[in-house]
């Protein structure tokens, strides 16, 4: 499958030090692609160059093996950016009208294309309506409806479901996988980890603008299927050293969330277990030595978990200091 997107060393500084650094990415045609990161990470930053908003301090990015910015790129593709504005006095159709002008769509094929989108991102009965009196979820939607217009081979969307409820977070993620299985690339920028989970073939971390970690959504979830958690209690230091030493596999302690409040001796404790057997080992072992065990369970594994162990102890998350 030949590549929609590929990048070599692709770097911003925005004379300021911030932006991204050396940003190597290569998307095969038709693949979803998930990129996550803290805020200020340089997420946006590498979608702008994609798309030719801003050009490269060094390196450079192809779209199809045509240097992004390029007309021949640009007419592949479509964007949501995370921060736009239509003018209020427009209605939701006028709006997609000028754009379907910008993208070659004229006439009865512009209008045919129009209503399908209004209706598929959920917005058909309020088309007329003027932008100004959409709430944040409508322009958003309306948003990812201009995204499509020129019906494109790649989407770029910058967070598009972060102004939408549930049931609109629903209906983006089932429209955005019918793209997938119509061989559309997508490239999302999000920090809804569960619907990049279920849409995504790849992922890719970003933090302080350099790729921190990537992978296949589906190793990456296979890689941490095997930990349990056991939440303990009158759990001194040495036995948690005999318990370490007594049993094969490593055994870590989890760090407690904000605003919880243990107990004396209260641990959650972690451990890759390979099977029932080995669990059932576990829990006696923890209880024959006097300790009070809680409960226990196989920690989801998702990739909210691997975004959390990626940044953990890392000084500076997101944003260059
Ligand atoms: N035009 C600009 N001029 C100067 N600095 C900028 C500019 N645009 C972005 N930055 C800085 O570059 C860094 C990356 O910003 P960017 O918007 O790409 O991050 P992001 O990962 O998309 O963040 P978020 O998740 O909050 O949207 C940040 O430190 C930001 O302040």
């Amino acid at each position: 499958m030949s590549d929609a997107i590929e990048t070599f060393s692709l770097s911003k500084n925005y004379g300021n030090g911030r932006g991204c650094h050396d940003v190597t990415l290569r998307i095969p045609a038709g693949e979803a692609f998930g990129f996550l990161g803290p805020n200020g990470a340089g997420k946006s930053t590498i979608v702008k160059m994609l798309v030719g908003l801003t050009a490269p301090t060094d390196g450079r990015a192809l779209l199809f093996g045509k240097p992004a910015g390029s007309v021949e790129a640009r007419r592949r593709i479509g964007y949501l950016p995370e921060l736009f504005r239509y003018p209020g006095w427009l209605s939701g159709e006028e709006a997609l009208r000028f754009h379907a002008k910008l993208c070659g769509l004229r006439g009865r094929d512009a209008k045919r294309r129009i209503d399908t989108l209004l209706d598929e991102v959920g917005i058909g009965h309020r088309g007329r309506d003027r932008i100004k009196g959409y709430s944040k979820g409508m322009q958003q939607r309306l948003g990812l409806a201009c995204a499509l217009l020129s019906d494109p081979d790649i989407v770029f969307l910058d967070e598009p479901a972060s102004a939408l409820d549930p049931v609109g977070r629903h209906e983006v993620r089932e429209l955005l996988q019918r793209l997938r299985r119509e061989g559309k690339t997508i490239f999302l920028n999000s920090h809804l980890l569960e619907d990049v989970e279920q849409l995504c073939d790849h992922v890719a971390l970003l933090n302080n603008g350099r790729i921190l970690a990537d992978g296949r959504v589906s190793d990456v979830l296979r890689a941490s299927a095997s930990r349990w958690r056991f939440r303990v209690g009158g759990m001194a230091p040495e036995l948690l050293d005999w318990l370490r030493e007594a049993f094969a596999a490593p055994v870590h302690t989890v760090p407690w969330k904000e605003g919880e409040t243990p107990a004396w001796g209260e641990l959650w404790l972690e451990a890759e277990l390979e099977d029932d057997e080995q669990v059932g080992y576990f829990n006696r072992l923890i209880m024959e030595q006097g300790v009070t065990l809680y409960e226990s369970h196989k920690v989801k594994s998702s990739l909210d978990e691997w975004f959390l162990q990626a940044v953990s102890g890392l000084e500076h998350r997101g944003e260059n200091r």
